[in-house]
């Protein structure tokens, strides 16, 4: 079940006040179904608050955030959404199996599914090509290998809408380009919604659809091929610079413009 427009998730003036900090400051964004929505900004610009608000894990949240028809957090979505975070949340003393096994059981409880709980967690680890491994311990296993075990889990349920921060932090070029293509087959073929956060432009590249963060502040919502044609760049990381530049410059001619105006209520009181 979509938004009204179709939408898998619409935001409003989206806001997040973490600490003393306003960490995401009225964003408006839409994540369109069955495509991959890449989330990209640089270290600490509010990826991971953004997925947080998302899967409703974060406090202090205002404005409209409307995920799969439901408000973010609903209780109904937790089954339809698929969360992997940037720390792989996997058992160091079970096996792979065991720890799909475990994950599995929360999923679909009961004797009577021990057959679908079986098929289910030999396609995850078939999607991330984990079969060679499944019977290590997860304590034993590569960082790569590790968080490949977390995004299983996550794909345990047939999310339809699957959020993962910063997936290929630490893998090498081989495993990012195999995740890509899982990526891209979960949405081309399962129409699966993927929001996947990035501080790799190069990644960008790859997503039918980019959001582009800088401190709190959506810069850009667009395809790659758009952003590119709009700044007359030829990669997505030119462009957001460009876009970057852009923004300093907006924000420097209105600082100046509010010097060389003063408020003429203030004026008229001195
Ligand atoms: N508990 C907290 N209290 C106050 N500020 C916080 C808290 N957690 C994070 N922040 C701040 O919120 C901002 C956004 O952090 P967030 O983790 O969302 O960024 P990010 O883009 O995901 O970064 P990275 O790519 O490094 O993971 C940062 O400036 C961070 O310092």
């Amino acid at each position: 079940m979509m938004n009204s427009s179709g939408a898998a998730v619409v935001a409003r003036g989206l806001t997040v006040v973490r600490g003393d900090r306003t960490v995401l400051s009225g964003l408006d964004f839409t994540v369109w179904p069955g495509r991959i929505t890449g989330l990209l900004g640089p270290s600490g610009c509010g990826k991971s608050t953004l997925m947080r608000a998302l899967v409703g894990t974060q406090a202090r949240v205002t404005g409209t955030l409307e995920v799969l028809g439901r408000p973010a957090g609903d209780a109904s979505l937790r089954s339809r959404i698929g969360y992997v975070t940037q720390a792989p949340s996997v058992y160091d003393d079970l096996t792979v199996r065991q720890n799909l096994d475990y994950f599995a059981s929360v999923l679909l409880p009961g004797r009577r599914r021990a057959e679908i709980r079986r098929q289910h967690i030999t396609r995850v680890i078939e999607d991330v090509d984990l079969a060679s491994h499944a019977d290590a311990l997860a304590g034993r296993l590569s960082g790569g290998q590790r968080s490949r075990v977390s995004l299983a889990v996550a794909l345990l349920g047939t999310p339809e809408l699957l959020v993962l921060d910063e997936p290929t932090v630490g893998l090498d070029p081989v495993l990012r380009r195999d995740l890509w293509n899982l990526f891209h087959r979960l949405a081309d073929e399962r129409g699966t919604t993927i929001l996947v956060s990035s501080h790799v432009m190069d990644e960008a590249e790859r997503c039918h659809r980019l959001l582009l963060m800088r401190e709190g502040e959506l810069l850009a919502e667009d395809t790659p091929d758009a952003l590119r044609a709009r700044t007359r760049s030829e990669t997505v990381e030119q462009a957001f610079l460009h876009l970057v530049d852009q923004a300093d410059a907006a924000a420097r001619n209105s600082s100046r413009d509010a010097a060389a105006d003063p408020d003429p209520f203030q004026e008229n009181h001195r």
